[in-house]
């Protein structure tokens, strides 16, 4: 595709205007929006306003008056439309971790006849993590770890939960959360869903395909800003009996009561804990705001455009240089992102973040490059290839500097 080709593909994108939106930095290519969204102009605003009139002049009033004690289910009914939940089905808190917990527990408690949670190794760690602990936790289950290709033969009648990420971090392999969600059920276990990489990134069909858990991130393309307020869904038929093991107060039917029982709330609030991070919480709402009047067909019609475009200039590249490509070609089965592996990936990913083109590096030799299609334009795509080429052809990754390991990668 030629340069003008791509030009006119922003010509005529129906997501373009979206991008005045976003406060893009000047001549920043940001292809990581899997892992911290871009800031939506709306948050700068509305944050302002919440510190220096809710917090700073309204104080303690504001729970009340500025609804901050509903700001978790508020956030969480705008979550539901972009995951196909319904209102009262979806609430913002916590980690994703911590809720990922809550809802495992609250799986297992419905099947406490059955033995095993089975997930992907590849699952992002802190999914495994969490179940190890939950493992420990009880003792009476185990956590079975399969490759992708090994999920179905490995669920069976004592399964009691599948728990899967429906897009994988490093690869950008999209699930078939329909079909495994009925293998699943076929054999009497409750599913569990991560949809880190899927919020905001593609529409989700979680009661059309009869989902009974969910959880998933506020930060990466919900754009709710650093540390953001995770989510979690429980599917209407459980939430009487989704057992609330983290017990805190918000989550108790009433909580200014102050009485010394726990009675969890009936609805999905008993998966609540404490008290909201209101100025996160705050900056999700108004990051949410952008989705209002966005049809997620058109963003995931342009997320694989975007990506296929990618692949297609990076072909050249990807043979002269040795990036393997890692993300699948076939629509279904993509995320929004497009992985290669290359055994200098740190080294490249750090010269190509110098020359303003923003992705990432997964260990052990995965570079990641997310696509946001709310703010991105073809022309990024375009450019993000050119600086790419310029860093291989001078060898600018070979400098010591881009081999230094950071903190956080
Ligand atoms: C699949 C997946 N789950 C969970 C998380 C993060 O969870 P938390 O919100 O607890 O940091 C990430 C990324 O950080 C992720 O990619
Ligand atoms: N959550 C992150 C963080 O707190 C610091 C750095 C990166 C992240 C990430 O989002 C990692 C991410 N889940 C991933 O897909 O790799």
């Amino acid at each position: 595709m030629t340069q003008a080709e791509i030009e006119a593909l922003d010509l005529s994108d129906p997501l373009a205007a979206k991008r005045e939106a976003f406060a893009i930095p000047e001549g920043l290519v940001y292809l990581d929006g899997n892992s911290l969204g871009v800031l939506p102009k709306a948050v700068q605003q509305h944050l302002e306003h919440v510190v220096t009139e809710q917090w700073g002049r309204d104080l303690i009033r504001s729970w009340n008056t500025h609804g901050w004690v509903d700001l978790p289910l508020k956030v969480g009914g705008k979550i539901a439309r972009l995951i196909g939940a319904e209102e009262g089905e979806v609430v913002a808190a916590d980690s994703t971790s911590v809720n990922l917990f809550k809802v495992l527990l609250a799986a297992l408690k419905l099947r406490p006849e059955r033995k095993v949670i089975v997930s992907d190794i590849d699952n992002f760690p802190t999914d495994l993590y969490i179940a190890q602990g939950v493992v420990q936790l009880l003792g009476t289950f185990e956590l079975r770890l399969v490759k992708k290709n090994e999920i179905e033969a490995a669920l069976d009648h004592q399964t009691a939960v599948l728990m899967l990420t429906e897009v994988d971090y490093r690869t950008g392999y999209r699930y078939d959360m329909a079909g495994l969600t009925r293998l699943a059920h076929d054999k009497g276990a409750l599913v569990i869903w991560d949809l880190a990489h899927s919020a905001g990134a593609f529409p989700v069909h979680l009661n059309r395909h009869g989902v009974d858990f969910a959880v998933g991130c506020g930060y990466k393309y919900l754009n709710g800003g650093p540390g953001a307020p995770a989510f979690l869904f429980v599917a209407r038929r459980h939430q009487p009996h989704a057992f609330p093991f983290l017990s805190g107060w918000m989550g108790h039917q009433a909580p200014f009561t102050f009485v010394p029982e726990y009675v969890a709330a009936e609805d999905i609030r008993r998966l609540t804990v404490g008290t909201p991070a209101v100025l996160s919480m705050s900056a999700l709402d108004a990051a949410l705001e952008v989705f209002a009047d966005v049809d997620l067909e058109v963003v995931r019609e342009k997320s694989l455009k975007l990506t296929d475009l990618f692949i297609d200039l990076m072909a050249p590249l990807a043979a002269r240089y040795g990036f393997e490509l890692v993300t699948p070609r076939e629509h279904v089965r993509r995320g929004s992102q497009v992985s290669y592996r290359h055994p200098e990936g740190y080294a490249i990913m750090q010269a190509l973040i110098s020359q303003g083109v923003i992705g990432d590096f997964r260990a052990p030799d995965i570079v990641r490059f997310g696509f946001t299609p709310l703010y991105l334009r073809f022309a990024d795509v375009w450019e993000a290839v050119q600086r790419l080429d310029r860093v291989m052809r001078q060898a600018l990754w070979k400098d010591p500097r881009f081999h230094q390991r950071a903190k956080v990668t």
